[in-house]
């Protein structure tokens, strides 16, 4: 499936576990917030935490701490080092717990081929950490694990050291008060490159109508700044509370800080089931019912929405078709109504074949349409070549992945990089023939408000 892997990678992955020992244990506590966990790691775990909760908030995954980092900057071959470490490392461990598996989190750049100088300076190309110290909320469970991966024999010494700093975390986030969060005040916002984004969209639709390609997604950076840095624990409650009814994920890299909440799933994979979600094409909300009605109906009959969100279809039902058998994709979209837009959405499900993975998926979706284009690599060199940004890791897969295989990754939009007493925020969307500059300039402004009410950057008129 993969062309990119090479023998001398295999020998690699098959040798560089050896040796090493992956201890796991797990506690039940009787209930735990997850954001007091995560900003109780911040007293000792500063740079290396992570946070995740699913759509459908039935799922919350925190992380305190690496117990082990897999990463790697090249520009091929990410998806396919990331999945064969992983295979390995979870082959290293002593004593599976039935409760709750270990987890590896983290995340992929957008286009590693993309060398243009950019804000993301503690991302690499592909940026993942089994925590220390895991909390997992599922319905009314909460489970605490500790993870340690060594080659030092007297490891139950390290182990109980660790055992007495879990103690510690849990008593910290349990007397934390977490309802406390104040929004940053703003001092500057700042449309980076607005006029060239304005010409990028000419320029592509110009190519788009001469027929070299269908479709290209085209994004631009707002920046914040703040009188004060903004902690990311404050972050991840802002946000929280602003978009409810989307996945919610956070990742710390040194003193920078991804975050977001996208209501854009690509790929889960549970057992043998893996689902995916096509969403392209949009418009507000409207202020009243009937107003709203009126929108979404007019979205749903919109060809030019409807040609935007049909590549989505396309691509991700011929992903689906080569690695999964029974798919189920619906003929028409749905509307998918969140706070402040409104998109086409057409879910997309399969039973997974066996010789395919949940990281073969992140590989073959990435990017899917909805954030890269159609043809796939023709829009992402046009993207390279016009975009006037680098996007890091923003539009790309974010997610987790346990040691049985099964995890969920999201499209990281809607989403933020938190840099100190600045933010980046981001927001773009897919260029066809009859896009125009203005409308898709004021479409990447409902895609921001979210964030930027959620940090306070919106102007005095904005609601
Ligand atoms: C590119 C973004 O969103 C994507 C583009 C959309 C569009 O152009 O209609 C809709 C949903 C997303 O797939 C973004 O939010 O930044
Ligand atoms: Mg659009």
């Amino acid at each position: 499936m993969n062309s990119e892997s090479s023998s001398s990678i295999q020998q690699f992955a098959a040798t560089q576990f050896e040796g090493y020992r992956f201890y796991t244990e797990t506690i039940e506590v009787t209930h735990m917030s997850a954001l007091a966990f995560f900003e109780a790691g911040g007293n000792d775990y500063t740079g290396k935490r992570m946070f995740w909760k699913n759509r459908e908030k039935t799922f919350t995954l925190v992380g305190i701490g690496h117990a082990h980092v897999l990463s790697t900057n090249e520009t091929t071959g990410r998806f396919d080092k990331i999945k064969k470490d992983w295979k390995n490392l979870s082959r290293q461990i002593v004593n599976e717990e039935q409760s709750v598996h270990p987890v590896l989190f983290g995340g992929f750049s957008f286009d590693p081929l993309n060398t243009k100088p950019s804000e993301w300076r503690r991302f690499p190309q592909a940026y993942f950490a089994v925590p220390t110290f895991q909390l997992v909320l599922k319905g009314e469970q909460a489970f605490i694990s500790i993870h340690l991966i060594t080659k030092a024999q007297e490891s139950f010494k390290e182990f109980d050291v660790l055992r007495k700093k879990r103690d510690k975390l849990i008593h910290a986030a349990q007397v934390l008060e977490v309802d406390q969060y104040d929004k940053p005040v703003v001092t500057e916002r700042i449309e980076l490159r607005k006029q060239e984004y304005m010409d990028s969209i000419e320029r592509i639709t110009t190519i788009i109508n001469a027929k070299e390609v269908e479709k290209v997604v085209i994004a631009r950076t707002v920046k914040l700044g703040f009188e004060e840095k903004f902690s990311p624990t404050s972050a991840l409650y802002q946000v929280s509370n602003e978009q409810p009814e989307s996945f919610l994920f956070g990742l710390e890299a040194q003193e920078q800080f991804f975050f977001g909440a996208t209501p854009e799933r690509l790929v889960k994979v549970e057992n043998d089931r893996a689902l995916s979600t096509c969403l392209a094409g949009s418009t507000p909300r409207g202020k009243t019912i009937e107003k709203d009605t009126e929108l979404g109906e007019a979205l749903l009959q919109d060809p030019k929405n409807r040609a935007e969100h049909q590549y989505v279809v396309s691509m991700i039902s011929e992903v689906f078709k080569a690695t999964c058998s029974q798919l189920i994709v619906p003929k028409v979209p749905k509307l998918m109504k969140i706070r402040d837009i409104q998109h086409l959405y057409t879910p997309v499900e399969g039973n997974l074949n066996v010789s395919s993975t949940l990281f073969d998926l992140v590989e073959l979706l990435h990017p899917t349409p909805a954030l890269g284009g159609e043809p796939k690599l023709e829009a992402l060199a046009l993207i390279r070549e016009y975009e006037a940004m680098n996007r890091g890791y923003y539009a790309a897969p974010i997610g987790w992945i346990d040691t049985e295989g099964n995890g969920e990754f999201a499209v990281a939009i809607r989403s933020a990089l938190l840099d100190d007493e600045k933010a980046y925020l981001y927001a773009g969307g897919g260029i066809v023939a009859d896009s125009t500059p203005e409308s898709e300039y004021d479409e990447t402004w409902v895609k921001f408000r979210p964030m930027l009410r959620a940090l306070g950057g919106q102007l005095s008129d904005e609601s």
